[in-house]
């Protein structure tokens, strides 16, 4: 058998944690085959309730889990590494301020940079806990590992909108190729159908403008919202699924005429501060993301799109002040 990939997984013991984790072992990561071990990291108040998932995915009999190691120190976990789902963040609470809430997560974030220079040469870095993108952003910055290894979740937005134009076209999400998240994992980010194809055709014409902007925007950039009053928590399998998503996507790559969404460290493209991490229309291939170029930006794609930017270009002037970028 080869040798099994090193995958880390943060916030092991969380509820996204036990819904990903046991896709990993059954391979459905990295796909092709590929064996895995599971890097389990923890706060030491919870790893004992990882050590209770690694009994479990013990009990799963996977063909393809090499093996299972639980850990409270990030150097530790991260040392020799090929893919980092960062999931552990520390939560909004009560009377807890924005800036409170990026200083806790700089707490994690930082030190989890750092722990990530002893990962292997081919590490590759998803980060799902929020505030996503500016945690990626501290992670990134804090760290000797390059600049395009790391990555923030909005696969979870995109598969929400491919869910709500499903519905609405009435047709299977795998007919529709094109759509795109620009931005922040917020509410402010951008959902953009201005070169949705169905079945390869265009389609942007044939959606009305109200039910664009009164239903489906903000429909896909509050759905974790929604899920929280509806179901009483976070999403939680959704989630890990996307998480899957990006990192198969990242290494056997996007479908031949099509492109999906992450947040990447910016180069400027569309106007797009440079070095934010950002949502953007992205292929994948030879396990580097690459942003689509050359698309129309409408005005009105330009205001949303700026105005999502400007709120991530704020949070990094806000952990700047932190001194943690
Ligand atoms: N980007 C997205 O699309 C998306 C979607 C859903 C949820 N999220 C975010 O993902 C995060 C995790 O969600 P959840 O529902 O699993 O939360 P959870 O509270 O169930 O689990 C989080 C886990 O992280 C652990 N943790 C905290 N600090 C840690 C550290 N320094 N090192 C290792 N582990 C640590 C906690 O002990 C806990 O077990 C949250 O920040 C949530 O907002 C992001
Ligand atoms: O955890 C949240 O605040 C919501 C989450 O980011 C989601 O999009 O479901």
């Amino acid at each position: 058998m080869a040798s099994p990939v090193n995958v880390v997984v943060t916030g092991a013991a969380g509820q996204i944690g036990y819904a990903l984790l046991f896709r990993i072992a059954s391979g459905q990561l990295l796909g092709e085959g590929r064996p895995v071990r599971l890097k389990l990291l923890e706060i030491p108040q919870a790893v004992k309730a990882a050590e209770g998932t690694a009994l479990e995915l013990e009990d799963g009999a996977f063909e393809l889990l090499d093996g299972v190691d639980v850990y409270d120190d990030a150097t530790k976990a991260f040392e020799g590494a090929n893919v980092g789902l960062l999931v552990g963040a520390r939560p909004r609470t009560k009377g807890m301020e924005r800036a409170d809430l990026l200083e806790a997560n700089g707490g994690i974030f930082k030190p989890q940079g750092e722990a990530l220079n002893g990962a292997a040469d081919d590490v590759k870095v998803l980060v799902v806990g929020n505030p996503a993108n500016t945690n990626a952003l501290i992670a990134a910055s804090n760290s000797d590992v390059p600049k395009d290894r790391f990555t923030a979740m909005t696969r979870l937005d995109h598969n929400r909108g491919l869910a709500q134009l499903a519905n609405k076209f009435g047709v299977g999400v795998g007919q529709i190729s094109k759509f795109t998240i620009w931005g922040n994992h917020s509410a402010s980010q951008y959902p953009d159908v201005s070169n949705v194809l169905i079945d390869g055709k265009p389609v942007a014409d044939q959606i009305d403008q109200g039910w664009l902007t009164d239903e489906f925007i903000p429909r896909v950039a509050k759905r974790g919202a929604e899920i929280i009053e509806v179901r009483g928590a976070s999403s939680a399998a959704s989630a890990a699924a996307a998480a899957i998503d990006h990192v198969y996507t990242w290494v056997n790559g996007t479908r031949e005429g099509d492109w999906t969404s992450a947040a990447i460290v910016s180069d400027g493209s569309y106007g797009t501060p440079e070095g934010l991490v950002s949502s953007f229309p992205v292929t994948a291939k030879d396990g580097k993301w690459e942003i689509v170029q050359g698309l129309d930006i409408s005005d009105f794609s330009r205001e949303r799109i700026d105005a999502s930017t400007g709120e991530l270009a704020e949070e990094r002037e806000a952990v700047k002040k932190l001194g943690l970028v």
